[in-house]
């Protein structure tokens, strides 16, 4: 049985990744602002959510306490929770937007992963970090600046922690392109994102499930990103 932690895991992927663990046996710990009523539904004594006020430092302090009271070691730890917005219309907006992304996208994964490193560094057996970023931290949408710019960010962390905590844990990133649309995206956005996919379709969760298992199984990997994105960083114009 392995231990994992994932955070945002409330709803989509991060739910998706806590109900793939729970299945093939492993404990799960589900850092998240709600406790979902899909959490009632997941039956097993290894899943404990964990309920945190807001992705900053307080909720780190609030994470780490709840989980550190339960484990020894953390084998994997998912950094998925996310905000994707467009950036706002009114540049006075723009500081408290900025921050708001920094918080969830770097300083959240970044003072989470130092205060739970204790219980993932093993030279013998490291264990695995697992940042969620995304295909636009290399090629942006300047519609969506702040949220971009700071996924860039994660994913230079990714290799500062690589570096950083060689040899006992492995930091790597996915960039994931469309693997669910929101339910405000419209049609015709759909139609537009999946033009410029090489494989147009909704990908759905499970390829960023084996994409993590094969990082977990494969022990010479460290310091990079995994595009699962279906061809669309090499289409998109
Ligand atoms: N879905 C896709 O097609 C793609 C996803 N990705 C990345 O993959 C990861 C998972 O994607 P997906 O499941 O769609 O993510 P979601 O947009 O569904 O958000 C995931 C989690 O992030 C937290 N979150 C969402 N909005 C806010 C907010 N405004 N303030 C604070 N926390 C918030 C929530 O955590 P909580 O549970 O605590 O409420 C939520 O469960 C993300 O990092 C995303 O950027 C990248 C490219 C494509
Ligand atoms: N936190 C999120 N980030 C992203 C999402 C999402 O739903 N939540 N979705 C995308 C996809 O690109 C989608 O918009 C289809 O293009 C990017 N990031």
């Amino acid at each position: 049985m392995k231990t994992i932690v994932i955070t945002g895991a409330s709803r989509r992927l991060g739910l998706y990744l806590a109900e793939q663990f729970i299945a093939k046996g492993d404990r799960v710990f589900a850092i998240s602002r709600s406790q979902p009523n899909e959490f009632t539904s997941i039956d097993s004594p290894h899943f404990h959510p964990v309920q945190i006020d807001s992705y900053d430092k307080h909720g780190v302090e609030q994470a780490v306490s709840a989980i550190s009271a339960k484990v020894e070691r953390i084998d994997l730890l998912v950094n998925n929770a996310s905000v994707f917005e467009q950036d706002p219309d009114n540049s006075q907006d723009i500081e408290t937007k900025f921050i708001a992304l920094f918080q969830v996208h770097m300083l959240f994964p970044n003072l989470l992963t130092h205060e739970l490193k204790r219980y993932m560094f093993d030279e013998e057996n490291p264990g695995v970090l697992v940042n969620m970023t995304d295909i636009y931290a290399e090629n942006p949408m300047p519609e969506r600046s702040l949220y971009c710019s700071t996924k860039a960010g994660l994913e230079n962390l990714t290799r500062s922690f690589a570096k950083k905590f060689a040899p006992g844990i492995r930091c790597n990133s996915i960039m994931p392109g469309p693997l669910q649309f929101l339910p405000d995206h419209t049609q015709e956005q759909k139609e537009q994102v999946l033009k410029g996919t090489l494989l147009p379709f909704e990908a759905g969760f499970h390829p960023v499930f084996q994409t993590i298992d094969f990082i977990m199984s494969n022990h010479f990997v460290t310091g990079t990103s995994i595009k699962v994105d279906g061809g669309r960083s090499i289409c998109r114009g």
